[in-house]
């Protein structure tokens, strides 16, 4: 079937977190330098595709706004509607949330820390009220409206964010995209791969493969059944987005 619909996603630049390796879900890590730069690249790259923007969404978490914001300014549209939710939020790291990814493959195994990662369901161990970021993230104002207490979740499978994930793409971008207008969507590496996983009926196995880099957008071109009429498309050189894909998954392996 021909393309009718256009999609583009992008996980934010890199955070400061990302940086210092350590699981980040839930923490609402601000950008790092660097991250803002990968921003403001992904905003040339989107302004010299000839793509035309039409609606954001993107999470709660100040990393991707900023991303959206850089992009969107880039883009000449800083006044673009962004509508923004807690479900497209980073998976929650639960108890792994501020650990180093390489400290806890040292001291656990590259294979849990792959298993923690990158598994279609094993979730990370819960985060406990005596969690150091329990408080700061539990009662964070910006959930206020949602998630509900049952739905708050203190961990998270990369099955249990899509569970919570897919109903906003099906009750709000679905319709954006059925109304004619490109839809960017700024998130995050596991919120992204669960749409990833469901826009490409990938298998539990071949979802664990996939690591997305931070700050460059990718680009989807769908049929009427929203199925994806050619493989996703990076806006970067292909060597580059190896590389940082490269980067991504040894983040878990041991210094
Ligand atoms: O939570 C985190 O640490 C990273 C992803 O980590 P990995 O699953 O790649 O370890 O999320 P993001 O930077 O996209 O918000």
């Amino acid at each position: 079937m021909a393309a009718k619909y256009t999609l583009i996603m992008v996980r934010h630049g890199e955070s400061e977190w990302n940086q210092q390796n350590l699981f980040c879900g839930w923490y609402d890590s601000l950008l790092s330098e660097k991250g803002e730069q990968e921003a403001k690249t992904a905003a040339e790259a989107l302004a010299n595709s000839g793509l035309t923007i039409d609606v954001a969404h993107t999470s709660v978490l100040t990393r991707a706004n900023k991303t959206l914001e850089s992009i969107l300014q880039g883009i000449g549209k800083p006044d673009l509607e962004v509508k923004k939710t807690w479900r497209l939020n980073e998976r929650h790291y639960g108890g792994l949330t501020g650990m180093n990814k390489s400290e806890t493959a040292e001291k656990y195994g590259e294979e849990q820390v792959k298993i923690w990662r990158r598994s279609f369901d094993v979730p990370p161990p819960p985060m406990e009220p005596d969690h150091p970021y329990y408080n700061e993230i539990v009662n964070d104002p910006r959930y206020a409206d949602g998630p509900s207490k049952e739905e708050f979740p203190m961990f998270e499978s990369l099955k249990l964010t899509i569970d919570r994930t897919l109903p906003y793409w099906k009750e709000h971008i679905i319709p954006d995209l059925l109304a004619g207008k490109t839809v960017i969507i700024a998130a995050h590496g596991n919120s992204l791969r669960g749409i990833v996983k469901h826009l490409d009926r990938m298998s539990d196995e071949e979802i664990m493969g996939l690591n997305l880099p931070t700050g460059i957008p990718f680009v989807y071109e769908l049929d009427a059944c929203m199925h994806p009429v050619a493989p996703m498309r990076f806006l970067g050189d292909e060597e580059t987005v190896k590389k940082a894909m490269e980067e991504v998954a040894n983040q878990g392996k041991k210094k």
